[in-house]
């Protein structure tokens, strides 16, 4: 449903992704993972045109939409959840929503919807952006953009920072999410949930695809991926 192929980011004459292919097919969760400086923001703002391909190409539903814009690509129903959240601080919680339904299109999300998976912004819908803690945010971020009834969900780093008992209601709000039929691509570097929640995953390091399989040969190969994700030495495919 959406794929990057053979693609090459660069920032300015610096190489960031080199010759990078990862899909994601209809309906499916796969995780990208790997170190800090991998390249795994650079991959999700890749697949969305916030960055151009320098070579290579952008697919979605196996249409080339390698020259289409980002509101082109939003429109097709992908929305990007970034580490840095950016919900309104001067906004409240219930005006925060309302934003995501500039773009609502009928769908499974609703305020309402969002509301009950989501108890917590509940009790705190008259409160600002800026006085929520760091979960609340990010549960505020993922339910704006699920209220755009996304065909999928690109998640970057949700669970960094976060306590436990958040990780795993976030866990499950994804889990659901799936069963609505939204494919996510979930940016990890928490392999506990990624290997929950995915059912591939894509190990990056310096820019490339180090390793790539499904959760069961991830953790069939668990030293393996480790090492490259905190050594960042390459074992080859
Ligand atoms: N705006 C930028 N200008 C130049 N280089 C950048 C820029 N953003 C990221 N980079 C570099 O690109 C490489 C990949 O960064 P990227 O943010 O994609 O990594 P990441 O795997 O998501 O890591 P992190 O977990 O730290 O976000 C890093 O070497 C980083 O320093």
């Amino acid at each position: 449903m959406i794929a990057l192929e053979n693609s090459v980011v660069h920032y300015g004459a610096a190489r960031v992704l080199s010759d990078v292919t990862i899909e994601a097919a209809q309906g499916e969760i796969i995780a990208i993972i790997g170190r800090n400086g991998a390249g795994k923001s650079t991959t999700l703002k890749a697949m969305i045109a916030v960055l151009p391909l320098q070579q290579g190409r952008r697919l979605f539903n196996q249409q080339d939409i390698s020259h289409k814009s980002v509101e082109h690509i939003s429109r097709l129903g992908v929305a990007l959840v970034p580490d840095s959240r950016r919900i309104f601080p001067n906004l409240s919680v219930m005006e925060n929503l309302r934003m995501g339904t500039l773009a609502h299109k009928p769908g499974y999300w609703t305020i309402k919807r969002v509301l009950e998976i989501f108890p917590r912004l509940q009790e705190r819908i008259a409160f600002g952006g800026d006085q929520l803690s760091g979960g609340e945010q990010q549960m505020l971020s993922i339910g704006r953009a699920l209220l755009g009834n996304p065909k999928i969900l690109l998640l970057d780093e949700p669970t960094e920072g976060l306590a436990p008992l958040i990780v795993n209601h976030l866990i499950e709000v994804f889990g659901l999410v799936h069963k609505q039929g939204t494919g996510i691509v979930l940016v990890e570097q928490n392999l506990r949930v990624s290997m929950r929640l995915a059912h591939r995953q894509y190990v990056l390091d310096h820019g490339t695809v180090a390793w790539s399989g499904t959760t069961a040969q991830l953790e069939a190969q668990r030293d393996i991926v480790e090492s490259i994700i905190t050594t960042g030495v390459s074992h080859g495919h």
